[in-house]
């Protein structure tokens, strides 16, 4: 099952991107054997100030066909991470090719986008800036990898 992150804003250095890299690659090389990934990184930017709308129309068009649609948002379901690794083995069994998870902007996602999405997942009430939330989710999916995997990266 391909993974992707679809997220609102240009990432290109820093720190987060590092994280992330490192993360992907992680996440890559302990999903193989478990039929997860690989996992790929959509960055995509509105330079008209369209706001959440022309975010929204942007995101839909990085979005692969048939992918199953999660949404990242304070309002949605909070998951252990052990509860996480689960839901991503539960898609990964009922034969889904791809998830997409969706992180918005500054203004979050449009209420179209999340009413479209097949899950919505929230790392809390508290809002984070979306380039943290990017690489929050990045690590939760390789540690999601590593639990499916029965490796030691995660001890409660
Ligand atoms: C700065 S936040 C936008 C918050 C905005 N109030 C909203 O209505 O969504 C940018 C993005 O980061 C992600 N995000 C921020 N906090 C989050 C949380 N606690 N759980 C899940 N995703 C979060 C969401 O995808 C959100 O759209």
């Amino acid at each position: 099952m391909r993974v992707h992150i679809c997220a609102v804003g240009r990432l290109r250095s820093g720190p987060e991107a590092a994280l992330i890299d490192d993360y992907t690659k992680r996440f890559d090389r302990t999903g193989r054997a478990l039929g997860l990934g690989p996992l790929s990184v959509t960055q995509v930017e509105d330079k008209k100030g369209g706001g959440m709308e022309a975010e929204a129309a942007l995101l839909e068009r990085a979005i692969p066909g048939g992918s199953l649609i999660c949404t990242m948002d304070e309002r949605g379901a909070v998951l252990t991470s052990p509860e996480f690794a689960d839901q991503l083995g539960r898609w990964r069994d009922a034969g889904r090719q791809d998830v997409t998870f969706l992180i918005g902007g500054a203004d979050g996602l449009s209420p179209d986008l999340r009413a479209r999405a097949d899950f919505s997942l929230s790392f809390g009430k508290m809002v984070w800036p979306h380039m943290l939330a990017r690489a929050m989710l990045s690590e939760q999916l390789y540690r999601a990898a590593s639990i499916l995997a029965k490796s030691p990266y995660h001890r409660v």
